[in-house]
């Protein structure tokens, strides 16, 4: 009654007034009454429908929204994050009621320095900003691709316990090319072919110019730019800001805890890594990522010569089949890993074989599916695998939304056979096997690690994200599944760990940055108060930082 009363509420409010606990229990009852009554309904009216209670919950409740978000992860991911968040993006314009986050577009040229002062938050610590030109698997959104950086905030102050008044999705509108959304009379973008060239170059560069300008500290997430940006603003942009791309580094991060969970797996010690032999399906930004840090991880083992000479453990395929010497107009980054003809190499293999005939040939312990083309390990390719050169074969099907899967785990469990390990982009349920047994239907998703990349980033004060910092964060997510798990064919955590993990991943960062002599610290914790931290201390400090939702008092009582 104070609060009412200072704040000039009483009359304003029915007289009762209800606790956090009744209001968070009211709105889980009215999650599940809205779960049966639209029962039997289409799967997309039923996401939708879910994806607008916590949605109007979101906008009226910050702090109920992301309790009720904690509390329940495992349930409200998949419709926040993948695969909701894409029917979402989807049907953006017709969805929109009230704007969440910036919009920079190309007519703002010249502007930003200004206009980033709009933004009505003093502080801000996290940024994830898009294009709009990759959403998951599906293509082209435009300025409906703001839902990603929403969805991944979301999962940033749920994960990381990152204050949500410290957070900013953006959309950097350069146009689309998506000829459906240009006629769509609801777009809300602008209607004109994306930039290109030093056109959209310097609208990158005067928006991070900006943010720089008036958030120097903020890390800066860049999430489902199309392959060329993806990789040309990383390289740009990585020594000047505190930036990493989510799709190329965060992605890379959590296969390779995943194929060393493979090794693992299959009761071989971690240096048999080397003698993997992997297949990659999608040569994109993802693809590439995961291939770069996955030899990276090679090179850093015994018996492998540092220049990876005469080392080619990975067979990669893009739309155009198998990659190899002989196809012209490579891509530089894709061009090393290329297959040539020479005396260690598979003979019979042809530039352009078929996934299949590769399988085939190859017998691979790995089959990682990067393509955004839903159902492409079918059961000619998932039989293929059965004869795998490893006792425990491994597919990744790690393309999004759930539509864009490679494959299903009752595919694999049922063609590749039920030692099989699975693991997908978004979630599935798991596989009932005979005798009672599970089959494990893991999710390998980049928000195991992007939570604490951002914040481990962000409490060490680095300047600017290294490779060693995003290996480290890598490493401690493959050595959080304990040897039992493994053998049960358990290779990630369960998403309701998700805090745990973060706290771990982000602390593995801080001390990362400070082995690299690059943090500085931040607030009261400087750079020597960092050094001084043990690994557990620095564990603990991480979690302290994290913001918890409860409901602070707005007045002080007397
Ligand atoms: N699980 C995760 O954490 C995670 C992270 C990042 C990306 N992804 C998913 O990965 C997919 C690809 O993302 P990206 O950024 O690399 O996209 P991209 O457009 O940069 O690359 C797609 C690649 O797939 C290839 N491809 C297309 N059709 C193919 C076919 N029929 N056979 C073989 N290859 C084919 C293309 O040639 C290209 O090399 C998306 O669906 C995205 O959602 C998942
Ligand atoms: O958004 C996700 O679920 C993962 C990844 O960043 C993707 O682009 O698919
Ligand atoms: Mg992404």
């Amino acid at each position: 009654m104070t609060e009412r009363d200072r704040l000039g509420l009483r009359g304003l409010l029915p007289p009762r007034v209800m606790s956090f606990e009744q209001q968070y229990d009211r709105f889980i009852k009215s999650f599940r009454s809205l779960e049966h009554n639209t029962r039997g309904e289409p799967d997309t009216i039923v996401a939708l429908a879910k994806w607008r209670i916590l949605n109007r919950l979101h906008d009226r409740n910050e702090t109920l929204y992301y309790r009720v978000l904690i509390d329940n992860i495992k349930d409200f991911a998949p419709i926040i994050y993948t695969p909701t968040v894409g029917l979402v993006c989807e049907n953006y314009s017709g969805l929109f009621r009230r704007p969440r986050g910036m919009y920079f577009s190309a007519k703002d040229k010249g502007e930003m320095m200004s206009m980033i002062y709009n933004w009505p938050a003093e502080k801000v610590d996290m940024i994830v900003v898009t294009d709009g030109s990759r959403i998951l698997g599906l293509g082209d959104l435009g300025v409906q691709g703001i839902g990603i950086p929403i969805g991944k905030l979301d999962v940033y102050v749920a994960a990381a316990g990152i204050n949500p008044q410290k957070v900013l999705p953006i959309m950097l509108d350069v146009g689309t090319n998506n000829a459906k959304l240009l006629e769509d009379k609801l777009y809300l973008g602008l209607r004109q072919p994306r930039l290109e060239g030093e056109e959209y170059l310097s609208v990158v560069d005067e928006f991070m110019e900006a943010i720089h300008a008036r958030w120097p500290k903020a890390v800066i997430q860049f999430e489902d730019f199309q392959m060329k940006w993806a990789f040309e603003t990383l390289q740009r942009y990585r020594n000047r800001f505190c930036m990493f791309n989510d799709d190329v580094q965060g992605t890379a991060g959590v296969a390779l805890a995943g194929l060393l969970g493979a090794v693992r797996a299959q009761g071989r010690p971690l240096t048999d890594f080397t003698k993997q032999k992997i297949v990659v399906v999608g040569a994109g930004s993802a693809g590439i990522g995961v291939l770069n840090m996955a030899k990276q991880a090679m090179l850093r083992m015994p018996g492998i010569n540092r220049s990876g000479e005469g080392h080619n453990q990975f067979w990669v395929l893009d739309k155009d089949g198998l990659i190899t010497k002989v196809r012209n107009g490579l891509d530089p980054a894709v061009a090393r890993f290329a297959r040539g003809f020479g005396p260690d190499e598979i003979r019979d293999l042809h530039e352009g074989a078929s996934l299949v005939e590769v399988v085939k040939k190859v017998k691979p312990h790995v089959l990682l599916g990067l393509s955004g083309v839903g159902g492409i390990f079918n059961e000619e390719v998932l039989k293929a695998m059965k004869e795998s050169d490893s006792p425990r074969p491994a597919i990744f099907a790690m393309s999004n939304p759930t539509s864009k899967a490679e494959c299903t785990p009752e595919d694999v469990f049922k063609y590749v056979g039920e030692n099989a390990i699975f693991a997908s982009g978004s979630p599935f349920s798991n596989v009932t096997l005979g005798n009672g047994r599970k089959g494990y239907a893991n999710q390998a998703n980049n928000m195991y690690l992007f939570p604490g990349i951002g914040l481990g980033a962000l409490l060490s004060g680095a300047r600017h994200i290294t490779d060693g910092m995003l290996q480290s964060a890598a490493e401690c997510l493959a050595s959080y599944i304990t040897e039992d798990e493994i053998r049960r064919g358990i290779i990630f955590p369960s998403i309701s760990s998700i805090r745990h993990i973060t706290a771990r991943v982000g602390a593995a960062v801080v001390r990362a940055a400070v082995d690299e002599d690059l943090a500085e610290g931040r607030c009261d914790v400087d750079a020597r108060d960092l050094k001084s931290m043990t690994e557990s201390d620095t564990v603990d400090y991480v979690a302290r930082k994290m913001w918890y939702p409860i409901y602070s008092p707005l007045v002080n009582d007397k």
